[in-house]
């Protein structure tokens, strides 16, 4: 069990250092990277992840690529554009709603993306962070840029609901999904076009496939901020689904300052390669946590267990 810690390059969910477990099992190598602020009773599904990863392995992939979206933090335009470019892809996922931001700087950085990926396709995500009133008036701002859906715009299904009966811009749900006691609520109450998955939050790749046959809404297969080894389950997942309509969000090694295996996870032209990850060794101990961090996380590890 080795404890990794890696800088991001840009702050992101309010974090700039990244966090998490890899090991390797008889199926292959496995990541478990909950965020610190998650209690350990949420961290349970996510060991469920990596023990699949470690012991199971996936089933069968139907594809030998997945498209991806590059994923823009709330950073000013200049640098929003820079990220895009640099990126290859023809998709953009753009973070609004920064708490201490404003809807001018969310129109700012969108229109930098719009105008940088030219005919590509713009996502936003608010992580759940408006309430329908400022949902609603937002989106009729950002509107303008062509967004092709809204991630989490309100923190509940039924704020989510009220927003998709209010605006043209498809809905995608998240949080909604994999923080929820029913998952599938979301379909129930007609509350979203789209669900996005989490391979961790959600306890692993069959654990989602199972999600995305019931839910019976198109699926876009999304990053917790991993590694490579972490990223190659979500493209697991991504190579699984029997329809993959959307670019996935699983263009997010570019964010982290470091890797741990020698050919990362990271898109050429928009795809990305179905493949499993095995760390290089010299780039697994440059990563390595401190003694104190990888204590942390093994008294993490320990209780999460007993909890699970
Ligand atoms: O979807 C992507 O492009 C990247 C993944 C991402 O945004 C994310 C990464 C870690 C935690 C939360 C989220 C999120 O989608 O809200
Ligand atoms: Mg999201």
């Amino acid at each position: 069990m080795i404890t990794y810690s890696i800088g991001l390059k840009n702050k992101f969910r309010g974090i700039t250092v990244r966090e998490g477990m890899l090991y390797e099992g008889p199926a292959g190598w496995a990541e478990w990277s909950p965020f610190l602020d998650y209690d350990d009773a949420t961290c349970v599904s996510w060991l469920r992840a990596a023990r699949e990863a470690a012991e199971d392995g996936w089933p069968a992939p139907v594809r030998d690529q997945v498209p991806v979206n590059c994923t823009v933090p709330a950073v000013g335009p200049s640098k929003a554009a820079e990220i895009v470019r640099a990126s290859g892809c023809s998709t953009a996922k753009v973070k609004v709603a920064e708490p201490g931001q404003t809807l001018a700087d969310d129109l700012e950085r969108v229109e930098a993306v719009r105008d940088a990926i030219g005919n590509g396709s713009v996502r936003i995500d608010a992580n759940g962070l408006w309430s329908v009133d400022q949902a609603v008036q937002h989106l009729k701002q950002l509107q303008r840029f062509d967004l092709e859906y809204v991630e989490q715009p309100c923190a509940t299904v039924e704020e989510l609901r009220d927003v998709r009966r209010r605006t043209d811009v498809p809905v995608a749900a998240d949080e909604s999904i994999r923080r929820a006691e029913d998952p599938l609520r979301v379909k129930k109450l007609d509350a979203a076009d789209i669900a996005v998955l989490k391979v961790q939050p959600i306890g692993g790749v069959r654990a989602c496939l199972e999600i995305a046959e019931q839910i019976g809404l198109p699926v876009v297969v999304s990053s917790a901020l991993e590694t490579s080894v972490g990223i190659a389950a979500g493209v697991a997942l991504a190579a699984a689904l029997p329809e993959l309509p959307y670019a996935c969000g699983l263009g997010t090694v570019s964010m982290f300052t470091q890797e741990v295996v020698a050919e990362p996870l990271l898109p050429t032209n928009g795809f990305l390669p179905v493949k499993r990850v095995t760390p290089d060794p010299q780039l697994l101990q440059a990563a390595r946590a401190d003694a104190e961090r990888t204590r942390v996380w093994e008294e993490r590890l320990s209780r999460v267990r007993s909890a699970g």
